[in-house]
């Protein structure tokens, strides 16, 4: 699955140079209309961050031991380079951007993928990193903005493996186990299957999530794309951060009665107690890197379009010298996409929600030659269908603590779709 030779690591050959900051003022736009779907690679919030198309490697695996595989292939990948970067700061240098699968189990391979162009944008600072495998020197690109994408057309959206109202059974199955005491939290998925007349492109979804979403990491990464809110966690020179969401309520779109709900939401001891659980998840697994921690004691309200979500920003000094994609492991299943106690949760995950969870609800974002790099969790996202370009399925999920009423879960899920199906139709 690799395209490493069996011989020993491919030689990667990269060269990152200083460019004109109005020359990336908007990333996306760099991404040539003509990349193959599954080579549009972005991870950008409020016009910084990095975009990358072309591929210079490839990486796939799957099972339990997917990060571990990942990790030493990039390490591996690293220390044959031969890298000449003008900037050497966190970003630039050999970039690989990153999709996990949720489940070890997942018949979906995880990847990494080397773009042959990464162009970055960070602090007043822009930069165009190049890479090839044996080619003497990257070919340098023109960088000029792409036509605008093509409309996909109309758009049919189709039940995923479960109705809605089959999904609100398997809800409703959930709390009664919670109630009877088997499990604390537990977080059930569901998907929808759009369709358009034409391919849809991820540059045309990565355009209006990142004009309607400014809050959140807009991602695309072999076929995976979206927006997330939630920051697994992002490793910069040693300090990990990570932003824990878990707790929602949805946006009615009148101010004033969106910050009465804000309120409530903040006092909800449902949502306060659903939260706890992944924060606490995270805190925990983090410690295991850090020296030094920062769990503040209260979350914040974070207000996005469509919901508004319980967030905790947690930091910790890293001393143990592991990699970002190292601590994504060790962070991954947050009870924020799985539940309390984990192997419960995963367990009746696979019982009720009838479906792989492929890539969404797992890592995804990027990583340096030095191990720095960000993980979002791949939420409000969905999955472009390799075979058919005209499809792809779009996936929301919802937290259920014993406090849950199935029905508000449904139009929560529903809330979560919004991104993506707003993204999809022309309405943005
Ligand atoms: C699982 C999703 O979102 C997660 C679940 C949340 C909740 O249940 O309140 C909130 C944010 C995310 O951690 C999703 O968007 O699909």
């Amino acid at each position: 699955m690799s395209t490493l030779p069996a011989a020993g690591p491919a030689r990667l050959i990269a060269r990152t140079v200083e460019i004109p900051e109005a020359v990336a003022a908007d990333l996306l736009t760099l991404i040539p209309a003509a990349t193959p779907a599954s080579q549009v690679c972005s991870w950008v919030r409020h016009g910084e961050g990095l975009v990358g198309w072309g591929s210079a490697l490839d990486f796939a695996t799957r099972g339990s031991d997917r990060f571990a595989q990942a990790a030493d292939w990039w390490r591996e990948v690293c220390s044959a380079a031969v890298v000449r970067d003008d900037l050497a700061r966190p970003g630039t240098g050999p970039i690989a951007f990153g999709s996990m699968a949720y489940a070890a189990a997942s018949q979906d391979d995880s990847r990494l993928v080397v773009p042959s162009v990464v162009v970055g944008r960070r602090s007043g600072r822009a930069w165009l990193t190049t890479a090839t495998v044996g080619e003497a020197v990257p070919a340098t690109p023109e960088l000029i903005p792409a036509s605008d994408p093509s409309s996909p057309g109309e758009i049919a959206f189709a039940d995923g493996p479960k109705t809605a109202a089959e999904w609100e059974i398997a809800v409703a199955e959930a709390v009664t186990r919670i109630t009877r005491g088997d499990l604390d939290k537990v977080v059930l998925a569901r998907a929808l299957v759009a369709q358009g007349e034409q391919p849809i492109e991820p540059q045309w979804l990565l355009r209006r999530l990142a004009a309607a979403y400014a809050n959140t990491w807009v991602f695309a990464v072999a076929g995976l794309v979206g927006a997330t809110p939630e920051m697994l966690v992002r490793l910069d020179r040693g300090l990990a951060t990570s932003r824990v969401l878990a707790g929602t309520i949805r946006r009615t779109g009148d101010d004033d009665h969106d910050l009465a709900l804000a309120a409530s939401l903040a006092r909800s001891s449902k949502d306060l107690e659903e939260h706890e659980y992944a924060v606490r998840s995270v805190a925990d697994s983090l410690a295991r890197h850090c020296g030094s921690m920062n769990v503040p004691e209260t979350p914040f309200v974070l207000h996005l379009p469509n919901v508004m979500h319980l967030a905790t920003d947690v930091a910790g000094a890293v001393d143990d010298g592991s990699t970002s994609l190292e601590l994504a492991a060790s962070l991954h299943p947050s009870a924020a996409v799985c539940g309390t106690p984990t192997p419960a949760a995963d367990a009746l995950i696979t019982e009720l929600e009838g479906m792989d969870r492929g890539r969404y609800a797992g890592p995804v974002g990027w990583m340096d030659a030095a191990g720095d790099g960000e993980w979002g969790i791949g939420l409000r996202s969905g999955r472009l269908d390799e075979a058919d370009p005209r499809t792809i399925t779009l996936y929301a999920g919802c937290g259920i603590v014993a406090g849950s009423d199935p029905d508000d879960e449904v139009a929560e899920s529903d809330a979560k779709f919004l991104p993506m199906r707003d993204a999809l139709t022309a309405r943005i």
